[in-house]
Order: C-alpha cells, then structure tokens, then sequence
C-alpha cells in the first residue's frame, strides 16, 4: 500500500481559491498511490482565525467538490485534511473529509480536542464527539486532527475500534516541533499502529509552522520525514506489519481496563 503525504505550505499572498487548485494538481500528480493525506486546515490556515467566518463552508462545498474530481481523477483514497465546516445550525467544526477513489464522501470527522485554552479555535468552533475509523481495502484508518496528538485515550479507543493507521492532519507550529516528532512516534509505538503525520509548513497570521511531516510504522520507526517547507512523502506500507508487530510483542493484550481510584486513607 502506497501513501503519499502533502505538506502544504501555507503563507500570505495566496489565496484560497488559488491553493485550492494548485493542492488539487498536486493530488492528481500522486495517480498510482493508494491513499493520499492532506494538512489540516490547509484552505484558509490553521490560525487564521479572523478568516474562519468567511471561508466556511458546507461539507459538499468548494473544497469537496476541488478535491472531489482531484481524488477521482487520481483514482486514490483522499484524507482531504481539515475544512473549516458550517453546520447546518450556524456552528463550525474543524472537520477531516475522507474522499473514495470514485470521489465520493467515505467519511468525515469533526476534531474532539480544540486548540488555544479559551481563545482561537477553542471559542470559534464546536467541539466533534465521535470517533471516526475509514475501512480500506488493506487497513483500517483511525482519524484524529492535531491537538488530538496529545490524547493517548482518543487513540487508544481508535485501535479499540480496529483501527491499524492512524491518520493525523495538523497545523503544528514550529515552536514545538519536538513534540510533534515525539507523540507521533509515540503513539505508534504504544498503539502498535502506523501513524501518518501530516502538517503544514509556512507562515500564516504570524505562526511559523513545523512541517517535518512523517510516517511512523508500528514498531516506532521513522519511514519518512519531510523538511521544513512544502514537500511530498511517499511511503510503501506493509498492512502485514500491523498484526504481525500486535502478534510478537502483544503489549496491547495486556492493557488492565478500570483501575480503581486511589484508596483514601
Ligand atoms: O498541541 C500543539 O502543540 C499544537 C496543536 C495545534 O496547533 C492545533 O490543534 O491546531
């Protein structure tokens, strides 16, 4: 199985109509892979917050329908990162869209944990409340955006869920890039899971972002990392390594559920 992960730089002076259509070319370019994975927020930027009213869409709006053909046309498995989604009552949701090869919705996912302890996205958008798993044909995807990194339990009930690669959009600023490269391995390991990492790169309402998007196998083992600006990785996965790495070291079975409290004394 063969993914490819697109690191979009985000910067000032393009608009979103514009890298809307450069990432749908940039999608089609990666004809041949089995699944291809986008940045979070990738549209208007990931802290662009003052543009989050304005750019929202529908589900079945501009990005859907930019990505849409580009998934079709390519005739891969599209993790379209994330689109700042208006709900039908008013409300916004960072939202991950999964597109088939056919170019239809398989899936979406509304991100659970929001970034900015009571301000920015925080305040300015809904919080999702379900999980989200896509079934491939090889693997089952488990969703998660960003700041959700830092949930162990969110994934720990991805894999309860049956899921083998973990998918992770994200706008994570450079400043804390360390963190980055350290959940997403980590998750990988505790998980027994593929992770795909994909952030942003660029700069966009002042935030430098980390880029160093990367691909973990389940053993904790980088594949591949990019550098800082806008790249693509491209990475053959084994499905087999998934059960066969749960099978030789089965930490997972080995998980103890409901631990009481301590007791007080
Ligand atoms: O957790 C972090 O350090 C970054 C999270 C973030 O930027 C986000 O969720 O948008």
């Amino acid at each position: 199985m063969r993914a490819s992960l697109i690191q979009i730089a985000v910067n000032e002076g393009e608009s979103v109509d514009s890298r809307r259509s450069r990432v749908a070319e940039l999608v089609r370019e990666q004809a041949g892979c089995d699944l291809v994975v986008l940045p979070e927020l990738w549209t208007v930027g990931a802290f662009a917050y003052e543009q989050f009213e304005t750019e929202a869409e529908p589900l079945d709006g501009p990005t859907y329908a930019a990505m849409s053909g580009a998934a079709r046309d390519a005739g891969v498995w599209l993790h379209a990162g994330s689109v700042v989604e208006r709900a039908g009552d008013g409300s916004l949701y960072n939202t991950a869209l999964v597109l088939s090869p056919d170019g239809e919705l398989a899936a979406t996912y509304r991100k659970i944990h929001r970034f900015g302890f009571d301000q920015g996205e925080a305040v300015l958008m809904s919080a999702g409340d379900s999980l989200t798993t896509v079934e491939l044909p090889e693997q089952t995807l488990g969703i998660a955006t960003c700041y959700d990194l830092r949930f162990p339990e969110m994934f720990r009930g991805l894999v309860d869920a049956g899921a083998t690669t973990m998918v992770v959009a994200a706008g994570w600023p450079a400043r804390r890039r360390a963190h980055w490269t350290l959940l997403s391995r980590a998750r990988a390991v505790e998980d027994q899971s593929y992770v795909l990492a994909c952030g942003l790169a660029g700069t966009h309402a002042g935030v430098e972002q980390a880029g160093h998007s990367l691909v973990v196998d389940p053993w904790g083992e980088v594949l591949a990392e990019a550098g800082p600006g806008e790249d693509v990785l491209t990475v053959d996965l084994d499905p087999a390594k998934v059960p066969d790495t749960r099978a030789q070291f089965p930490a997972l079975k080995d998980r103890v559920l409901g631990l009481r409290p301590p007791a007080r004394r």
